[in-house]
């Protein structure tokens, strides 16, 4: 057991306000490191390379999947994401707490290969709500709004999946309930390490 960081994976469907939450989150705990994703999605007006994703031709991220630098990756509304996996695992070997911010299938993924991670799913109020933050963001056409409300209500069905589910009605209230379980979890696993350390000497 090392006292390598804390891989925290917030995930739930589009729209609900994981990158809304995630942005307020950080400002309030800046060290902890956000993870860019890969994806073959076209930018939104707004977004910059290298900071809220890395831009990928559908050629760039075949190969990315065959050389293994992801951690998870999924098809999402005809388009791929991703998790460059080195990056995670450099900031999580130095200490550092690392968040993803993922759809539900990648989000399984990574707890097959890494179940000690802390999974969290972000709930919307009700599916009405989840549909008028869809449709408020303005950043989707009325076909692609209809697909990912349809991945959203079975991906609801996968929250029991997760170590928490928090409900985002107030940004800030989310934010400080996932700050809660950040903090929590730092308890458990510092009492895990005092204790194996513990042993090691009883073994000695
Ligand atoms: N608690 C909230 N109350 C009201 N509106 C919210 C709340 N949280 C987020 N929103 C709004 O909902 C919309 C969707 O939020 P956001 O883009 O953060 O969702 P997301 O889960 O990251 O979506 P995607 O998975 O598609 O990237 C945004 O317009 C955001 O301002
Ligand atoms: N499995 C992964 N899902 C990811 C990753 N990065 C983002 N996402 C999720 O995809 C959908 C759509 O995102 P959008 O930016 O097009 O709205 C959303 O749920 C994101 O959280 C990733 O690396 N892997």
């Amino acid at each position: 057991m090392g006292d390598s960081g804390l891989l925290l994976v917030l995930s739930g469907p589009s729209g609900v306000g994981k990158g809304t939450v995630c942005k307020a989150l950080r400002e309030r705990m800046p060290d902890l490191v956000y993870s860019v994703s890969a994806t073959t999605r076209a930018p939104r007006a707004g977004e910059v390379e290298g900071v809220n994703y890395f831009f990928k031709t559908k050629e760039e991220f075949r190969r990315m999947i065959e050389q293994d630098e992801l951690l998870e990756w999924a098809e999402y509304v005809g388009n791929y994401y991703g998790t460059p996996r080195l990056f995670v695992e450099e900031m999580l070997a130095k200490g550092r707490d690392v968040i993803l911010e993922i759809e539900v299938q990648g989000a399984l993924q990574v707890k097959k290969k890494f179940p000690q991670g802390v999974f969290l799913f972000l709930a919307p109020p009700d599916l009405a709500e989840l549909e008028n933050r869809i449709v408020g963001r303005g950043t989707e056409t009325e076909e692609t709004i209809r697909h990912r409300m349809e991945m959203a209500r079975q991906e609801i069905e996968l929250m029991d999946q997760y170590d928490y589910v928090v409900v985002n009605d107030v940004i800030d209230c989310a934010c400080e309930r996932i700050r809660s379980i950040i903090t929590a979890e730092h308890l458990k696993k510092e009492r895990q390490i005092h204790k194996y350390r513990k042993w090691l000497e009883e073994v000695k």
